[in-house]
Formats: C-alpha cells, sequence, structure tokens
C-alpha cells in the first residue's frame, strides 16, 4: 500500500538504513494533498504531511507546492537555518537520477565556455549541496551557505567536482 510503503520510508531514511530511498517527479506528484503532501527540495524529497498544519509560513503555501519541487519558492522565502535543519525530520529520499538530470540540466556548467569563467558569476547548486550558493571563479569554485560565514572551495576536474577546503567567507 502506497501510504504504508512512504512511512516505511521515511523511517528507512531518517534512520540512515542503506541506500535512500528513490522516487520519480511522477511519484511525487501524486502526492499533492493535505491527504499526503510530498516536495522536492534541492533534489531531495520530503514528506511534509505531518508537517502542514505546524509551518509558520501557513499550510497553503505548503500545499500549493506539494508534489513539485518547491526548491525556487523555498528559496525565495529566505528560510532560516532552523528551518533547513527542520528538513531533516521530513526527508523520505532521494529524486530519481532520470529526473534528476532533467531537472539539474539548467545547473549544470560547460566549464569550457570562456563567459563562464569570469567570476562573480552565481549558480544554485542545488545538485551538490542543499541551499549553497555557487561562487564561480575559475578553474576553482567556492560554495557558500548564506548562512555560513565559510566557503568551501572545489576544483572541476572532467566535470567532478573535488572539495579542497573552508574558508573563511569575503
Ligand atoms: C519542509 C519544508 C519547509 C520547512 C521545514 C519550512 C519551515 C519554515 C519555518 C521554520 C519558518 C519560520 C521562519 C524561518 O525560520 O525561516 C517558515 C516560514 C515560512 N515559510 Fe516555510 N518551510 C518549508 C517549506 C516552505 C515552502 C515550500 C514555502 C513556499 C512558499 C514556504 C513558505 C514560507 C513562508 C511564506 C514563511 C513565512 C515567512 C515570514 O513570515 O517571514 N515554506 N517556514
Amino acid at each position: 500500500m502506497e501510504g504504508g510503503r512512504s512511512g516505511e520510508a521515511a523511517v528507512a531514511a531518517a534512520a540512515g538504513d542503506g541506500p535512500a530511498p528513490v522516487f520519480t517527479l511522477e511519484e511525487v506528484a501524486k502526492r499533492n494533498s493535505s491527504r499526503e503532501a510530498w516536495l522536492v527540495i534541492h533534489g531531495r524529497i520530503y514528506d511534509v504531511t505531518r508537517f502542514l498544519e505546524e509551518h509558520p509560513g501557513g499550510e497553503e503555501v505548503l500545499l500549493e507546492q506539494a508534489g513539485r519541487d518547491a526548491t525556487e519558492s523555498f528559496e525565495d522565502v529566505g528560510h532560516s537555518t532552523d528551518a533547513r535543519e527542520m528538513l531533516k525530520q521530513y526527508y523520505i529520499g532521494e529524486v530519481h537520477p532520470n529526473d534528476r538530470e532533467k531537472e539539474g540540466s539548467k545547473f549544470l556548467v560547460d566549464m569550457a565556455d570562456p563567459h563562464l569563467r569570469s567570476t562573480g558569476l552565481r549558480f544554485n547548486v542545488s545538485l551538490l549541496h542543499g541551499g549553497w550558493e555557487k561562487l564561480l571563479s575559475w578553474p576553482c569554485w567556492g560554495l557558500r551557505q548564506p548562512e555560513k560565514r565559510e566557503r568551501e572551495c572545489v576544483c572541476a576536474t572532467h566535470g567532478v567536482l573535488l572539495p579542497l577546503a573552508f574558508l573563511p567567507c569575503f
């Protein structure tokens, strides 16, 4: 039964047992009501059904986003670090890789493109770290979490990002 399955998935995902459950965007789209409400934020799936009534921003905004990728609306509000921490409680799994490719394609950066080598360009790095911004400066990128005064430096090698160090934010 579907309800039971998502419940088990939530327990397993929260406990960190084994690989995270994977769901397609089609499966997510079915959970779009107060009976069952799932959201995608930065490629991760959250079951917010039991959070609907508790959400400080109201139930309605969550229901509007239910069954969808809510990354943009979640980020537009500028949620606090506490709110980001709360996400963990509702985490149930990851978006299926086939759907992530589509969803993430707008974030893929062609490192050979000279226009992208200038500093100061910002990209949402939803595929890498929830809520992090990428400050691009060839050949290394700084990843910055808005609420934290540090940035993670990464280098791109053949499209693979290698974490290097945490540096103070300027
Ligand atoms: C599981 C996902 C979410 C969690 C855990 C969450 C949590 C919170 C929390 C804790 C607050 C209080 C303010 C803060 O600490 O930032 C808040 C406010 C708010 N949230 Fe969310 N939220 C979620 C998703 C969303 C989504 C998808 C929207 C869509 C628009 C949204 C819209 C709002 C709004 C409008 C406020 C009120 C902001 C204000 O009054 O200044 N939230 N949320």
